[in-house]
């Protein structure tokens, strides 16, 4: 569905990716775990065509994104939910996922019944007449999720969706996402329980490079004994952030 192809990025002196290989199968489930400055976001923002890499090749459908008029048109089949959205505080639910639907290139009568349809979706239909500005963070984070699918994209990339909602929306965020059928997902995140509930897969990438790939449940055994955490997952995590344990079959 979606690959990258030894892709490097580098900001400067900072290389921020390192030949990196990934492929996102249809409807995946992927968790991506890392540290704060791991990589995540450049990952994600490069697998959205929104960031061109440094050196290495995006393959969408097997065709390679080689163009910025193929990045846009890649955009179409690919949700993206950054993790800094910006808004316009004044305009309603309907019409931000509306905007989202005029971005991704929709016909006129098709954009208010989608962002309408997609607002019921992720359970926002009351408010879909209320400011971004007077909404909740957790519900602006799911007019976001509801922007990003407005289109029916193939591949839906969350870039820590759940960072700065409280827990009761995290877990709402959460079963939303665990939810969407028809989709392949990548959820970035630090948070090791965002993955053990949403991915069926997880990849722990550190200073740029895959560290691990495989279930939630290989990674829980990849745990050392004695490893900081509060749970199996966690306890596998922080070991393969040690180097305890390494498994890339990515
Ligand atoms: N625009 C930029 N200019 C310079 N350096 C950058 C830029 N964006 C990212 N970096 C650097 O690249 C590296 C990877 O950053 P990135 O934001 O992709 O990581 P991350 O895993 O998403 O981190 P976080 O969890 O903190 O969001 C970091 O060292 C970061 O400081």
């Amino acid at each position: 569905m979606l690959r990258i192809d030894e892709v490097s990025r580098a900001y400067g002196q900072t290389q921020a990716l390192s030949s990196l290989n990934l492929d996102v199968p249809a409807e995946a489930r992927l968790g991506l775990l890392g540290p704060n400055g791991a990589g995540k976001t450049t990952l994600l923002s490069i697998l959205a065509c929104e960031l061109a890499p440094t050196s290495g090749r995006v393959i969408l459908e097997g065709h390679p994104v080689a163009t910025q008029a193929g990045a846009r048109q890649a955009r179409r089949a690919i949700g993206f939910l950054p993790q800094k959205p910006g808004y316009v505080p004044s305009f309603t639910a309907q019409e931000t996922v509306e905007y989202a639907a005029w971005l991704k290139g929709m016909a006129r009568r098709e954009r208010g019944p989608a962002a309408r349809a997609m607002l019921d979706r992720v359970g926002l239909d009351a408010v879909r007449g209320r400011r971004m500005r007077a909404l909740s963070d957790g519900m602006v984070q799911r007019v976001g999720l509801a922007a990003a699918l407005v289109a029916q994209p193939r591949v839906l990339l969350l870039d820590e969706p759940t960072v700065g909602l409280d827990p009761a929306q995290r877990l709402q965020f959460r079963s939303l996402i665990a939810g969407l059928a028809d989709v392949a997902v990548v959820l970035s995140t630090h948070l090791v329980e965002d993955v053990a509930v949403v991915a069926s897969e997880v990849v722990v990438i550190d200073e740029g490079k895959v560290r691990f790939r495989g279930s939630p449940e290989e990674l829980a055994k990849a745990g050392a004994v004695g490893a900081p955490g509060d749970s199996p997952i966690e306890r596998g995590y922080m070991s393969v952030l040690a180097g305890a344990t390494q498994r890339v079959d990515a």
